[in-house]
C-alpha cells in the first residue's frame, strides 16, 4: 500500500515537473521534425529568408520569444526590444555559425571572444570618432562622383546595380582602411575584391550545409582548400602593404593624432597601436582589416541598392530629397562638406526608413554562456539566442503602419516609438556596428551626388530576396537611371 502511494506521488510529481519545464519553455515555431528540427527549412536560399521572415511573425504573435530548433540544438527567437537588449547585453560571444569565418577575421571585431573583443573595441573606437569620419569625406565624394560617372554609360537602360556598387564599396573600403592610392587599383579590382566576394560565398555554403559544420569534414573538402587559398592570397596582399605602411610611419615617428583633419586610414590607427602600445600582433592587424572589408562592403552595397529602390518607386520622395540636397548646396555644383551632412534631415529620415523596412543585416545570433532569464522563461546556458532584427522593425510598437514606407515618421518624435531599442539595423547592445556614422555618412554622400544627377526608377512590386548572411535581393532589382535636365 505505502509503496503504491510512494508510485502514484513519484508519478504526479514527475508529471507535474514535466509539464511546468514543457509550460515554461517558449513556443516553438511550428514545423521542427524529429532529430532534424527546422534544418529542413533551411534548404534553398529563399527558403532560408522566408523561414526568418516566418519565424519572426511567430515570435511576434508569441510574446517576442520562440524557438527554432537547429537538429536537437534550441536557438531562442527574439522580437522584444527589450528582451533582446537584456539578453545581447549578457551575451557577448557569438553564436557558431559566426566562427566559420574565423580563419579571415580570427580576433577582429566581428567574431573575437568577449574578453579580446571588450579590449579591442576600446582601442579601435577612436579610430571612428567624428574626426576621424570627417576626414573621409573628401574621398567619399571622389568615389561617388565615379559610381556618377560609371552609371552615366548606362542611361536610359534597366540596370542591375550590384556590380557598380560592389566597385564603389570596395573602392571607398580599401582607401579608408588601407589607404591604398590610385595606382593600387588594378590590385584591389581583380585579386582583392574577387577573393573577399568568394570567401563569402564559401562561409555562407558552409552554414547552410549542416555536415560542413563538422570541422572533420570540412576540414577535408575540396571548399577548405579553396578558402585556404584565397585567405592567403589576402595575406599576401596585405603583409607588404602593412610592412611598407610601417616604414612610412616610422620615418613620421608615429603622428596618429586623431585630433587632426589629415586622412588617416585605419591601417595607420592599427599599427600605431600595435608598435606604440604593443596592442596587436601584425595578424590581428591583418583580421582587423579583413573583419571591416567583409563588415563594410556587401551591406553598404545591398544598403545602396535598397535605397535607390525605395526612392525610384516613390518619387514624391524623391523629389523631396532632391529639394533638400539643392537647398542644402544652395544650387551649387560643388561636393558636399562636414557641414552639409547634417542639414541632410530628410534623407536621413529616407535611409532610416529604408533600413527598417529592409535591415540588411536581418538577423543577428548570440552564444548563450550563463542561464539567462528573460521575462518568464530561463534560457539554459549553451543554447543559442538570436535577434530578428527585421522581427523588431515589424513590431506594433511602429504602429499600425509598421509594414509601410514611410519617411515622415522620422521628422516627428510622437510617431516614433519611446525606445532606444526600437531602431536595430545596425544591431542590439554592446557589439553594436563601429561603422554605422561612417555609412551613414557614406550613403548620404553616394546618393546626393546620384539624385543631384538623375532621375531614378525601379519597380518595388517585383522585389525579390535571399538571405546570405545579408538580405540579398535576388529578382526585381534592375534600376534605370535618366540625366536630370
Ligand atoms: C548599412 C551598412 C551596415 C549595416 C546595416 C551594418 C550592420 C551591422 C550589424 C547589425 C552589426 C551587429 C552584428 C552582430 O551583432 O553580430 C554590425 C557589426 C559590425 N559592423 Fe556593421 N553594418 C554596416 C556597415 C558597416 C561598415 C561600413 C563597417 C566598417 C567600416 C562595419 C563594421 C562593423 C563591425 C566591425 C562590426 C562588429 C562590431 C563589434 O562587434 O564590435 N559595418 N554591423
Amino acid at each position: 500500500m505505502v509503496v503504491a502511494v510512494y508510485l502514484i506521488c513519484f508519478v504526479v510529481i514527475s508529471v507535474w515537473l514535466w509539464v511546468r519545464s514543457r509550460r515554461l519553455m517558449p513556443p516553438v515555431v511550428p514545423g521542427a521534425l524529429p532529430l532534424i528540427g527546422h534544418m529542413h527549412r533551411f534548404l534553398g536560399l529563399e527558403s532560408i529568408w522566408n523561414t526568418i521572415e516566418e519565424t519572426s511573425k511567430f515570435s511576434l504573435e508569441n510574446g517576442g520569444i520562440s524557438i527554432l530548433k537547429i537538429c536537437e540544438h534550441n536557438v531562442y527567437m527574439l522580437t522584444d526590444p527589450d528582451l533582446s537588449l537584456m539578453a545581447f547585453n549578457i551575451s557577448l560571444n557569438k553564436m557558431f555559425l559566426y566562427h566559420f569565418t574565423k580563419d579571415l577575421m580570427g580576433n577582429g571585431l566581428v567574431t573575437s571572444d568577449a574578453q579580446t573583443w571588450k579590449i579591442h573595441r576600446k582601442l579601435i573606437n577612436p579610430a571612428f570618432n567624428q574626426q576621424v569620419l570627417n576626414s573621409f569625406i573628401n574621398e567619399m565624394n571622389v568615389q561617388s562622383k565615379w559610381l556618377v560617372s560609371e552609371l552615366s554609360t548606362k542611361l536610359g537602360k534597366s540596370v542591375n546595380v550590384r556590380k557598380p556598387l560592389i566597385k564603389f564599396t570596395m573602392n571607398i573600403t580599401s582607401r579608408i582602411s588601407l589607404g591604398l592610392n590610385a595606382e593600387d587599383q588594378t590590385l584591389i579590382d581583380k585579386d582583392y575584391a574577387h577573393a573577399f566576394e568568394v570567401l563569402s560565398v564559401i562561409y555562407y555554403e558552409r552554414g547552410t550545409k549542416p555536415w560542413l559544420h563538422v570541422p572533420f569534414i570540412f576540414n577535408r573538402s575540396a571548399l577548405k582548400r579553396k578558402q585556404d587559398k584565397l585567405t592567403e592570397t589576402l595575406t599576401n596582399i596585405l603583409n607588404p602593404v602593412i610592412h611598407k605602411r610601417r616604414l612610412e610611419m616610422k620615418m613620421n615617428s608615429y603622428n596618429n593624432n586623431e585630433n587632426d583633419d589629415k586622412f588617416k586610414p585605419l591601417l595607420n590607427h592599427l599599427l600605431y597601436l600595435a608598435d606604440e602600445q604593443n596592442a596587436f600582433s601584425d595578424t590581428e592587424i591583418r583580421e582587423h582589416l579583413n573583419t571591416f572589408v567583409i563588415a563594410a562592403y556587401d551591406t553598404s552595397t545591398v544598403s545602396l541598392t535598397l535605397l535607390l529602390m525605395m526612392i525610384g518607386w516613390h518619387k514624391g520622395v524623391q523629389e523631396r530629397v532632391y529639394n533638400e540636397i539643392q537647398e542644402v548646396l544652395n544650387n551649387e555644383d560643388r561636393d558636399f562638406t562636414k557641414n552639409d551632412l547634417p542639414k541632410l534631415v530628410y534623407l536621413e529620415a529616407v535611409i532610416k526608413e529604408t533600413l527598417r523596412c529592409y535591415p540588411t543585416i536581418p538577423i543577428i545570433g548570440r552564444q548563450v554562456d550563463v542561464d539567462m532569464k528573460l521575462g518568464k522563461y530561463t534560457i539554459p546556458a549553451g543554447s543559442s539566442c538570436g535577434v530578428s532584427l527585421h522581427g523588431i522593425h515589424r513590431h506594433p510598437m511602429w504602429g499600425p503602419d509598421a509594414d509601410q514606407f514611410n519617411p515622415d515618421r522620422w521628422l516627428d518624435p510622437a510617431r516614433l516609438p519611446n525606445l532606444a531599442n526600437a531602431f536595430v539595423a545596425f544591431g542590439v547592445g554592446k557589439r553594436y556596428c563601429i561603422g554605422k556614422t561612417y555609412t551613414m555618412m557614406l550613403m548620404k554622400i553616394a546618393v546626393g551626388h546620384i539624385v543631384r544627377q538623375y532621375h531614378v526608377q525601379s519597380d518595388l512590386s517585383r522585389l525579390r530576396f535571399q538571405f546570405e548572411g545579408v538580405l540579398q535581393p535576388t529578382k526585381g532589382h534592375r534600376i534605370t537611371f535618366t540625366k536630370r535636365t
